[in-house]
């Protein structure tokens, strides 16, 4: 069947002419879905691992929170960070990581498939070949990690500001329900079972209670990566907090003002030269926004010169 039409194609472009056969082919462009993401809002693309309970366990990871598993997703989330000076700021917890781009990006012409499978490959290719550095005696076997991906547009500076602030709330939750469920059950003797049943119905004040009355585990006392996440963003320099709300301020009262060519290049010159930082504060409270304005602001531009 390929050699005939091969044959046919070489007969056929020697009578008709290669552009030709291109222009009988070509309609098939017309397939393509355009799905290019709303104009003028914030993308966010998270990511997240393909049946990480299943990989955590082949992999022994240490329960709740293995630093090894945690410091590799930063560590990938940095590159793809450092990689595409598009990305605002990235968060990341468990599995997962979603990565920021500023309303006024036109990455890819802002084609979401484009965008998204860009993040997933460059974050899985850096997570795996970083694997070594992280579990040295552990080497990887197949099936190879992997990760899903999606896109999903923001409009305003408080939707995305709100969705952060949805996933940190989560890794509370989750870290705090975790601490306490392995402490009943490793420290305290419990089976899983007992230790659900025991956490049922329970509030956060309970569970700091069960923590410090039956292990002595203060849980305001536990590492900063484990309650809060991961953020990451390009550091210039640290101002003092505005006296107004700067998110505000930044996003709904003027629209962005298209950038020259010039402005926009010089720009993403100083994006790349600028420094990535992985911290582990609180992105709920607005200090974290306000010490650093350029995060939010409506023009990229406002990005302070470097010192
Ligand atoms: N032991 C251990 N498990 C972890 C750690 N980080 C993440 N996990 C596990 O990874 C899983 C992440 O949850 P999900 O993303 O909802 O589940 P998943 O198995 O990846 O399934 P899909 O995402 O639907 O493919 C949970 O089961 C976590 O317990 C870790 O540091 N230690
Ligand atoms: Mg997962
Ligand atoms: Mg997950």
């Amino acid at each position: 069947m390929i050699i005939v039409l091969n044959l046919w194609l070489a007969s056929s472009a020697n009578t008709k002419g290669k552009w030709q056969i291109q222009g009988r082919f070509e309609y098939v462009k017309h397939f393509e879905q355009v799905d290019i993401l709303l104009p003028n809002t914030w993308v966010v693309v998270r990511i997240d691992g393909r049946g990480f309970t299943k990989l955590c366990a082949k992999y022994n990871f240490e329960k709740p929170n293995d630093r090894r598993a945690l410091d590799l997703m930063n560590a990938a989330a940095k590159a793809v960070v450092t990689e595409l000076p598009d990305i605002t700021i990235a968060y990341g917890v468990s599995d997962e990581y979603s990565f920021v781009f500023h309303k006024t990006c036109n990455l890819f012409e802002r084609r979401s498939s484009k965008i998204v499978s860009t993040i997933v490959s460059t974050f899985t290719a850096y997570y795996i070949f970083l694997w070594p550095t992280y579990f040295q005696d552990q080497p990887l076997s197949l099936p190879l990690p992997s990760f899903d991906g999606r896109a999903v547009c923001y409009p305003s500076v408080q939707n995305l500001r709100d969705y952060m602030s949805w996933r940190q709330v989560d890794c509370h939750i989750n870290n705090l329900y975790n601490t306490t469920f392995w402490s009943l059950v490793q420290l305290g003797g419990m089976d899983a079972k007992e230790a659900e049943n025991l956490l049922k119905g329970t509030l956060a004040a309970d569970k700091n209670e069960i923590l410090f009355s039956k292990f002595q585990i203060n849980y305001n006392n536990e590492p900063e990566i484990l309650k809060k996440g991961s953020v990451i963003y390009r550091d210039y320099e640290l101002v003092e907090p505005d006296s107004h709300d700067v998110a505000k301020e930044a996003d709904e009262l003027a629209e962005p003002v298209p950038q020259s060519k010039t402005q926009h290049e010089s720009d993403r010159k100083r994006r790349t030269k600028a420094r990535v930082l992985v911290d582990h504060l609180d992105i709920i409270k607005d200090d974290f926004w306000q010490r650093r304005p350029w995060l939010l602001s409506n023009k990229p531009g406002k990005i302070p010169k470097q010192t």
